[in-house]
């Protein structure tokens, strides 16, 4: 007797999309953020150095000294809900859930971690979707955040014999629905402050120096975003500086710069006293916007001179980035219908 189809047993015909971000321990504790950064760190995309000197450095230095220090400033931005970034990658799910409907199966993922990618691409296929756009929510492309998820993807693939035909979202770093809805979103914050600032820093994750020679378009894309958010952001507010630097430093080599935090000492030992930092290559807040910059990064400006600083929150689940992330989606979607 010939055995019944491996494959899902709901009609098909229905459309999905899944959110994707980087990912984020389970726990804020040593063991389970270990376990996280020792397969982020993995990742031939995330750190382009030959395995056999990466992997003894990987796992006897990196991995025995950093998911303590990194479990601590995870301890203090854990929330009710757990890892600020799943939290608010879910809730972003919920919300475009609601807003395109229509029979659209919306899931969100990790690329690692979990939830992971390959489970619920798997799931959404289960759930009858034969066409699936996958949406990396970096604005700006890298190899390190969008081909890494691409890699996984393609991996969950391979092992499908009925694979659903895919769209990605790609990179929007100048979109102007991202612009717009950027500086809306700012510029509601800038003037809900309780000071004025001096400076607006624009601060981007960081990625080592070379992927620029190596043809990595993520330090462009970085620039471009921050000239057309200041030029829609200059009108409303005369006289405010904005300057763009890269956070996050990781390892020795060299990294993009100018560096935020030593930016931010040598702005407040020339005399500025209040200043703004925005974060808008994240699309939600996590460890780098919550703890580095709303903590540390405060700290340094206070520590150098600073009297006022501010750090203002990603575009999350509101309702400029959740219109802007819409867009993006049915424009995508549009090319199915
Ligand atoms: C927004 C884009 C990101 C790029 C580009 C990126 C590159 C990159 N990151 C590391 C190393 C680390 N990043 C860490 C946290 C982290 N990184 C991003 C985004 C980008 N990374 C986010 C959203 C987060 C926060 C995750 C969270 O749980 O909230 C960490 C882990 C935390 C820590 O121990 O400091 C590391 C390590 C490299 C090496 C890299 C480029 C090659
Ligand atoms: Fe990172
Ligand atoms: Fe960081």
């Amino acid at each position: 007797m010939i055995q019944p189809p491996d494959h899902p047993r709901v009609a098909l015909g229905r459309v999905g999309v899944l959110l994707v971000n980087l990912g984020t321990p389970q726990d804020a504790n040593p063991a389970a953020v270990r376990r996280y950064l020792a397969e982020f760190l993995s990742d031939p995309r995330v750190v382009e150095i030959p395995r056999a000197i990466w992997k003894p450095i990987l796992h006897g230095v990196i991995l025995r000294t950093r998911p303590s220090k990194s479990a601590h400033a995870y301890r203090q931005v854990w929330g009710e809900d757990g890892s600020p970034l799943a939290a608010i990658t879910a809730r972003q799910a919920r919300a475009l859930r609601e807003r395109i409907g229509d029979g659209v199966v919306v899931d969100w993922a990790m690329r690692y971690g979990k939830p992971a990618l390959a489970d619920r691409f798997a799931a959404l296929q289960a759930q009858g979707c034969d066409r699936i756009l996958v949406a990396p929510l970096y604005p700006q492309y890298s190899a390190a955040t969008n081909a890494s998820v691409m890699d996984a993807l393609c991996d969950a693939l391979k092992g499908m014999r009925w694979q659903p035909a895919i769209r990605t979202l790609p990179p929007y770093y100048d979109d102007p629905a991202y612009i717009a809805a950027l500086a809306q979103d700012l510029a509601t914050q800038i003037e809900a402050l309780a000071f004025r600032a001096e400076v607006l820093l624009l601060s981007f994750h960081g990625m080592p120096a070379r992927t620029l020679q190596l043809g990595d378009p993520y330090h462009c894309h970085c620039r471009k975003t921050a000239r057309l958010l200041g030029e829609a952001l200059a009108p409303r507010f005369p006289g405010l500086r904005i300057d763009t630097t890269f956070q996050s430093r990781f390892g020795r080599a060299k990294w993009l710069e100018p560096a935020t935090d030593v930016t931010i000492a040598a702005e407040a030992r020339q005399g500025v006293r209040r200043m703004a930092v925005a974060a808008p290559g994240f699309s939600a807040d996590c460890l780098e916007t919550l703890e580095e910059l709303a903590i540390r990064a405060k700290e340094t400006f206070v520590e150098a001179g600073g009297t006022d600083f501010a750090t203002l929150t990603c575009l999350n689940d509101g309702e400029p980035g959740m219109a802007m992330l819409e867009h993006l989606v049915r424009r995508e979607l549009s090319g199915w219908a």
